[in-house]
């Protein structure tokens, strides 16, 4: 792979038509139009377009705040009451419904097993909400032990990268804490950091530490020479880095325009940031929303996302978790392979992104973590972080009993 010649190539790759049999993916597979075309996997240069989509004009514009309410799925709350419990019937029902259209991948596991066969697996696994639960506190959204355990025995098997909207930092950290508190042996935290075939992006796939590929990065001003804690050379991708200066800044404001607002948080994930209103009362949501709009109006440079009960703040880039996977995927060599199977897990609308390459791409499949139905450009469905354990765990065991 030449990171060189595709970064500095401003030209879109031509359409290449879909190959559905690439991957022997049966056509009755796909839940979506086949047609149409879709972009090499080859990286693309990074565009800042001259319009900023996805501000709003008005907060009080219902979409702003509908988008707001439908952020996340609502807790399921059992009770006696006999009117509850058919609406629980009703909910089951119709996430039964959607399961046709988004299989479990627990239940497809041997299907999706058969197109593996004799193909290597490359795993992106999204952080929160799919490898942790959705917690109150964003700060206290850990792995339990059991799942960093099947985090760990995956990446022994297959080249795993864990993407994330938080700051690479803390995804490194988060997993490094949840084994000081499971563990608290040194040895084993400098052991789970240095899985050599263990990757994280940050800040939604805008800080990408990956394997390093000399040669391949001489001249590419976004991708820099580093070494990880465990001081081996690694490569850094960071598209957005102009940004920080403007991120900081508009992180300052931010926390200083909603402090008042009781249970609001602003989060710095480096090269975006995170305004959190979960803790908020329903009825301040429009004051959250008005004083984030209020900063972003002037930085026509940033721009709004909706995220789980999160509005994230990030720069006008082209470069999404999409464009992580396969930057990702061409630096560990697995790009433009008919023998790579992708599979992306992932719970958030960000992560739609990148299942939006792997179908487009005839890549591999999109998995989305939900326990309500919602579209998605994913082929299959898990239903809480509790699912994926148990799909990486059975990952690792086909892995090992087809080694024998
Ligand atoms: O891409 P992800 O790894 O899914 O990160 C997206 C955001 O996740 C975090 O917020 C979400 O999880 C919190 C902890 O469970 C929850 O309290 C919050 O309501 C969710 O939106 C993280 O804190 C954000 O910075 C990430 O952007």
């Amino acid at each position: 792979m030449d990171l060189k010649s595709n970064h500095t190539s401003p030209v879109l790759a031509d359409p290449a038509p879909i190959n559905k049999s690439r991957l022997g993916i049966h056509s009755s597979l796909f839940h979506y139009p086949t047609s149409g075309a879709v972009f090499s996997t080859g990286l693309r240069h990074l565009i800042i377009p001259k319009r900023k989509p996805g501000i709003l004009d008005d907060v009080r514009s219902s979409s702003w705040l509908d988008a707001m309410k439908s952020s996340s799925p609502p807790h399921k709350k059992m009770t006696k009451d006999l009117n509850s419990e058919i609406a629980v019937d009703d909910v089951a029902l119709a996430y039964r419904a959607w399961m046709l259209n988004y299989p479990s991948a627990l239940a497809s596991f041997e299907q999706i097993t058969t197109i593996a066969k004799g193909k290597r697996i490359a795993l992106f696994l999204d952080y929160d909400g799919t490898l942790s639960q959705i917690v109150d506190n964003p700060d206290t959204a850990f792995m339990t032990s059991t799942m960093r355990t099947a985090v760990r025995n995956v990446s022994k098997y297959f080249p795993t990268a864990i993407i994330s909207g938080r700051s690479r930092d803390k995804v490194c950290l988060g997993c490094v804490i949840t084994y000081l508190l499971f563990h608290h042996q040194f040895k084993q935290v400098h052991e789970f950091v240095g899985l050599t075939e263990l990757y994280y992006a940050g800040s939604h796939g805008m800080d990408i530490m990956g394997p390093d590929r000399r040669g391949t990065s001489d001249n590419q001003p976004t991708c820099a020479k580093s070494t990880d804690k465990l001081g081996k050379e690694v490569n850094l991708f960071q598209p957005a880095s102009e940004f920080l200066p403007m991120i900081d800044e508009v992180f300052r404001s931010l926390v200083n325009i909603t402090k008042e607002i009781p249970g609001a948080k602003v989060e710095n994930n480096k090269f975006c940031v995170s305004v959190h209103y979960r803790n908020v009362d329903e009825k301040n949501w429009e004051e959250i929303a008005q004083c984030v709009h209020d900063i972003l109006k002037d930085y026509p440079r940033l721009r709004l996302t909706h995220g789980r009960k999160v509005l994230e703040v990030r720069p006008v880039i082209d470069w999404d978790k999409g464009k992580a996977v396969e930057f990702l995927l061409e630096s560990l060599g697995l790009n433009n392979c008919n023998d790579v199977l992708t599979i992306y897990v992932g719970d958030d609308r960000t992560d739609e992104d990148a299942f939006k390459v792997l179908r487009e791409g005839n890549l591999g499949y999109g998995i989305l973590v939900s326990s309500v139905p919602k579209e998605s450009k994913a082929y299959y469905s898990l239903r809480d972080p509790t699912e994926v354990m148990q799909f990486l765990n059975s990952l690792v065991t086909w892995k090992q009993s087809n080694a024998l």
